[in-house]
């Protein structure tokens, strides 16, 4: 087959999991408000937001454990549920994981394993095998669910939850209860087997972190409508809104007045296109991309194409913070307060002069709120 035959041929097959349209509401709230999704075969879809903005109904509804208002869901191109028909849960061939992945006391790691198979007891028990091997417990295979750490229980709720060869696996914040220092890597390993095992997987977390590692797609929602869909890069680097921005780090906002063209600040002209004279303007920056240059008593750095005009700023305090040092600042010309990460120990003292400037292409111009 050509490339160009193999490439027609992926996009005729249908997504593994796809949504589209759902809505539910509670009372008078629309809590999943128009969410829509496609998932392929081994990838991984985060679904992020602030506590509350829908992510777990969301992914009860394709559960099955809770029906949606209006909405289709297709597994592998096939409707599973809509407002008429639907396949009950356990047929839906999709995995569950949840943070509070209860094994089964009174069964040893093999029963929880082989709890939710078909077959006869030789392929249940090569199958519980395999996935224990899988996940670097076959040595447990006999043990209490209460004999293992947290580590290794999560590890014994993956290998369950991927007996069946569940086609999607749906994960609600499945790490959140591990400490820090296991989560990094059960989550690498757990992303591993599931890529391995060629299941779809959506992801709830409120995380941004979590999502920037796991994700192959992210989807931020708020309010019950997914704002924006998108390559981590992507979502990272080219946010849709100042709250898309702020949600995966701290950000500055440096105001200004558009005049049809352009919004003046004290590091220079920012184009505002589409935007009327007169409306307030926001250009956003993380602190990572403000940039300082030492004082030098005033002798100004030349304005650059890739970081504009500087604006004197002095310094109101800085802490170290482990991997970098925070330094915050204040804009001479217009009070703007700004923070500005620089790596390694940075600790200018209180007062200090410096020229600063922003790497133009990461500001962000929105209209203001
Ligand atoms: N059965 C229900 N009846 C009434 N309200 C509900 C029901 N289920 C969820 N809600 C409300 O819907 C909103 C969204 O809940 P949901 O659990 O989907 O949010 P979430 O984004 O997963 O939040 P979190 O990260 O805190 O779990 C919440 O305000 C919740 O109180």
């Amino acid at each position: 087959m050509t490339s160009k035959a193999t490439s027609e041929a992926k996009s005729q097959t249908p997504p593994r999991l796809e949504v589209k349209n759902l809505y539910r509401s509670f009372g008078d709230r629309n809590v999943v408000d128009g969410v829509s999704l496609a998932i392929e075969p081994g990838k991984v879809t985060c679904l992020l937001g602030p506590s509350g903005c829908g992510k777990s109904t969301t992914l009860r509804l394709i559960a099955g454990v809770d029906m949606q208002d209006t909405g289709e869901i297709y597994v592998d191109g096939n409707l599973i549920c809509d407002t008429v028909f639907r396949i009950p849960p356990e047929r839906r061939q999709i995995g569950l994981m949840f943070q509070d992945f209860a094994l089964f006391p009174h069964m040893s790691v093999a029963g929880n394993v082989a709890f939710g198979l078909a077959g006869s007891a030789v392929e249940k028990r090569a199958r519980v095998e395999e996935l224990l091997a899988k996940v670097g417990l076959s040595w447990a295979i006999d043990a209490a669910p209460h004999a293992l750490s947290g580590g290794e229980q999560q590890r014994v709720a993956l290998a369950r939850a991927l007996a069946p060869r569940p086609r999607i696996m749906l994960m609600d914040e499945p790490f959140s209860g591990l400490d820090n220092r296991l989560r990094d890597g059960i989550r690498d390993e757990t992303l591993a087997l599931l890529k391995e095992e060629d299941t779809a997987v959506l992801l709830v977390t409120h995380e941004p972190e979590e999502a920037l590692r796991m994700a192959d797609e992210i989807a931020l929602m708020r309010n019950g409508k997914i704002v924006q869909a998108g390559a981590p890069y992507n979502i990272y680097n080219a946010p849709v809104d100042r709250d898309a921005m702020a949600f995966f780090s701290d950000i500055n906002l440096i105001k200004g007045t558009s005049n049809g063209a352009l919004c003046s600040t004290a590091f220079g002209d920012f184009l505002t296109p589409g935007m009327a004279e007169g409306t307030d303007v926001e250009i956003a920056i993380r602190p990572q991309h403000v940039h300082l240059d030492f004082y030098r008593n005033g002798a100004a750095v030349s304005p650059s194409g890739a970081y504009g005009m500087s604006a004197v700023a002095s310094v109101e305090r800085a802490r170290f913070m482990g991997t970098e040092s925070l330094v915050e600042l204040r804009v001479e010309a217009d009070g703007t307060a700004l923070k500005a990460t620089v790596p390694n120990v940075f600790l200018p003292e209180q007062g200090t002069k410096f020229m600063v400037s922003l790497k133009r292409n990461h500001c962000f111009v929105f209209a203001g709120k």
